[in-house]
């Protein structure tokens, strides 16, 4: 099916559009009142992400809802740790946790590299509704983690401040990370083309806790691993948005990937100059400024767009939308992006 709205597509490929286009990371779920009744017609968070007929109702929520520019299926990045054998669970308000981490060699064998068709069947027929159901209006997002900040969760069993189990493992066994790490990775890279497969229309690797890693450690347990999911995925433009990983951008530019995510920390022009004129650029509003007035959200948001510039930039945050920001502030960021984008032409 031709997409009606290929402008994201066409950005992250370089090329010219009418407009900047706009999403928003996070934006499944969470901000939305239709989310959360769809939410609690079932147990938690884990059966509607494994329900594909509730999956992809979810994800095209804010297509109608908010006017974003794409879909992100909805589901998470720790179907990864699941398909590999570590199942987790949603601990209401409490976020992720894993009944059993990985700390042996015993541990490591019993974890298997997943195939994305058979393992995660239920992300992919979620993808395939949600395809059929957007009927080509707007692009469709897939998503991992990447292999770092999965093994940071593999790891240390939930989410923390230091994730100090999984920092002291690479610290202490370099070859037992690696062996995870490589595992992490050819699941992703099995799953990531099972999207594609299935629909999806380009895909982001989200390295949530980059920004904890020294530079040293970046290099040698993170990118390197990003850099060969870049590799192996060729069908569609692929984003890397690493959070709080300032120190790697430079590297970053020579990813073979069409777009960089920035955090909002990340200053735009110093961004261009060190990863270079040949990526898309995605983000970059503080999303705390979506607690401001209407005005001065869309003075926020027209600032971040001239400093961006109208070439080569897809509208975003910084990082996840907040769960407490009210969908009217999301609405006036996406329709000023809309607007002012058009004049800066
Ligand atoms: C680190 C990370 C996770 N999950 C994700 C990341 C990377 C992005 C980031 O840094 O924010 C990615 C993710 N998680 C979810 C999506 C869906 C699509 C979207 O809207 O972008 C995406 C892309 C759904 C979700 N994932 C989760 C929810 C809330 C669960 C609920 O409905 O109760 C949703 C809608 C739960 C989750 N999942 C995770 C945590 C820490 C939590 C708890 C806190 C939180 O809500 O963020 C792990």
């Amino acid at each position: 099916m031709k997409l009606q709205n290929d402008l994201l597509l066409r950005a992250a490929r370089g090329e010219k559009t009418k407009r900047t286009p706009v999403w928003l990371m996070r934006q499944a779920g969470r901000i939305l009142p239709e989310y959360r009744a769809v939410r609690e017609s079932v147990s938690g968070f884990i059966e509607l992400a494994q329900t594909p007929e509730l999956a992809a109702e979810v994800t095209i929520q804010p297509v109608d809802l908010l006017g974003v520019d794409a879909a992100i299926i909805f589901s998470d990045i720790l179907v990864i740790p699941e398909a590999m054998n570590l199942p987790y669970e949603m601990v209401e308000k409490r976020g992720p946790w894993f009944p059993k981490t990985v700390s042996s060699a015993a541990d490591l064998s019993s974890l298997k590299i997943a195939d994305g068709d058979t393992d995660l069947g239920y992300v992919i027929e979620a993808i395939k509704i949600a395809k059929k159901n957007l009927a080509g209006r707007v692009p469709l997002i897939g998503f991992a983690g990447a292999p770092w900040t999965i093994f940071a969760y593999m790891v240390e069993g939930s989410g923390s401040k230091t994730f100090s189990k999984a920092r002291a493992l690479l610290y202490n066994d370099a070859a037992f990370s690696h062996k995870l790490l490589d595992m992490i990775t050819q699941s992703t890279i099995n799953y990531l083309k099972a999207q594609i497969r299935a629909g999806a229309d380009l895909v982001q690797i989200f390295d949530s806790w980059a920004g904890i890693l020294p530079p040293h450690h970046y290099q040698e347990y993170s990118l390197r691993y990003i850099s060969a999911i870049c590799d192996a995925i060729t069908e569609v433009p692929l984003t890397v948005f690493a959070k709080g990983a300032f120190f790697a951008r430079k590297e970053m530019g020579q990813l073979n990937c069409a777009t960089i995510g920035l955090d909002w920390n990340m200053g735009v022009t110093e961004s261009r100059a060190l990863i270079g004129p040949n990526k898309t650029l995605q983000g970059n509003l503080d999303p705390a400024a979506l607690y401001g007035s209407f005005d001065e959200v869309r003075k926020a948001t027209r600032q971040m767009l001239d400093a961006f510039g109208p070439e080569r930039h897809i509208a975003n945050l910084g990082h996840g939308v907040y769960p407490d920001i009210h969908p009217d502030k999301v609405k006036c960021f996406i329709e000023e992006v809309k607007e002012y984008s058009e004049k800066m032409r």
